[in-house]
């Protein structure tokens, strides 16, 4: 750690708890003004709070969807892994059926499937390790990336955000928000801009409230704002999350990604997508073949629960977009930062 310095001050929002019996999960949709938690005491329960976003950001609903799989196992008997595969599996397609985009979500799913593969009579006991083991090392990977992301970034620099990558979604401490976390702690980052991101507004509810939960400064724009805010010189990178990134480096993220960062490259701001490697998807050779999650229009004809457009009038409401790998100055994961990345720097890091 960069001169040991204590991060545990950064991070002490928690989304997700397990009780033993339960998932508590930190209601998203009422921050910042209610901090609540729900109880999801079944499998299908955790996969309603994953498509209404009550949880959300790509690592969190992989961890959620992984103590959902223990939670629908508490329906079922079987002598051992293989048997209780079976008997879930309609379950876990549920699960996985929440949201589209974030590869995390299936990534998890697939692991909690091999941990059950090879179990004997123990299995329920191998699922609960395997979902406490997602979630420990989500964090891990998170405060290696933080320093990782965070040497990157020379003194005294301004960074701008987008949509939240924090403790908020993840198992702690964040993504994109964790070096922004580690590099103000290294006093690196001087000043953080963070955009509201329409039309779910992650940043002006979620990222701003969440960085002042640590006593960290963080400026709100419009998302309108950002191309401004670059071109007056306050910032020097711009740095994002990810919620699949393909094997060629392009990269699917909350919406108005893509549009940042051509500002960026324009402006010649550097740009830095920040994710685990349980965010990479080696499968998928390139951007174009993502599904992009489009979610109900309504999400764009009003604020907060008020009306803001006419009656009659028509939205279309995808909620990712591809920012290409040509774009991108950083991948950084903690199993390695993938500088100016394309297919063959992707697969030196993580193979074929
Ligand atoms: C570390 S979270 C990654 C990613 O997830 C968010 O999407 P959503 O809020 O819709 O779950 C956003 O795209 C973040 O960048």
């Amino acid at each position: 750690m960069a001169n040991d310095i204590e991060y545990d001050r950064y991070d002490r929002i928690r989304p997700i708890r397990w009780t033993g019996a339960a998932l508590e999960l930190l209601d998203q949709r009422k921050l910042p003004f209610a901090v609540e938690y729900l109880t999801a005491a079944t499998s299908d329960e955790v996969a309603g709070a994953i498509h209404a976003l009550a949880v959300r950001g790509a690592p969190a609903i992989g961890i959620a969807a992984a103590w959902g799989a223990v939670l629908a196992a508490r329906d079922i008997d079987a002598g051992d892994g293989a048997a209780a595969l079976a008997k879930l599996e309609p379950a876990l397609q549920r699960l996985n059926a929440a949201r589209p985009t974030a590869v995390n979500l299936a990534w998890a799913l697939a692991r909690m499937r091999r941990a059950l593969a090879g179990a004997g009579g123990d299995w329920r006991d191998v699922l609960e390790r395997e979902a406490q083991a997602i979630a420990t090392e989500d964090l891990a990977a998170n405060r290696r990336m933080g320093e990782m992301g965070a040497a990157l970034i020379a003194p005294g620099s301004g960074v701008l955000t987008h949509c939240n990558t924090g403790s908020l979604a993840t198992a702690g401490f964040g993504t994109a928000l964790g070096v922004i976390r580690a590099g103000v702690a290294q006093g690196r980052i001087g000043k953080v801009f963070a955009d509201e991101t329409r039309p779910w507004m992650q940043g002006s509810r979620l990222t701003v409230w969440e960085l002042q939960q640590d006593g960290i400064d963080a400026t709100l724009i419009a998302d309108a704002a950002a191309s401004h805010l670059m071109k007056s010189g306050q910032v020097d990178w711009v740095v994002v999350g990810a919620d699949r990134i393909c094997a060629n480096g392009d990269t699917a993220n909350k919406i108005g990604t893509y549009q940042l960062a051509i500002s960026a490259r324009h402006h010649g701001k550097k740009f830095m997508v920040v994710a685990p490697s349980s965010t990479v998807d080696m499968d998928t050779p390139s951007g174009d073949l993502i599904e992009i999650e489009e979610r109900d229009p309504s999400e764009l004809l009003g604020v907060s629960g008020s009306r803001t457009v006419a009656d009659g009038i028509q939205a279309w409401n995808p909620v990712f977009d591809v920012t290409p790998a040509a774009l991108i100055d950083a991948i950084v994961t903690e199993k390695g930062i993938v500088e100016h990345p394309d297919a063959e720097r992707m697969k030196a890091i993580f193979g074929a």
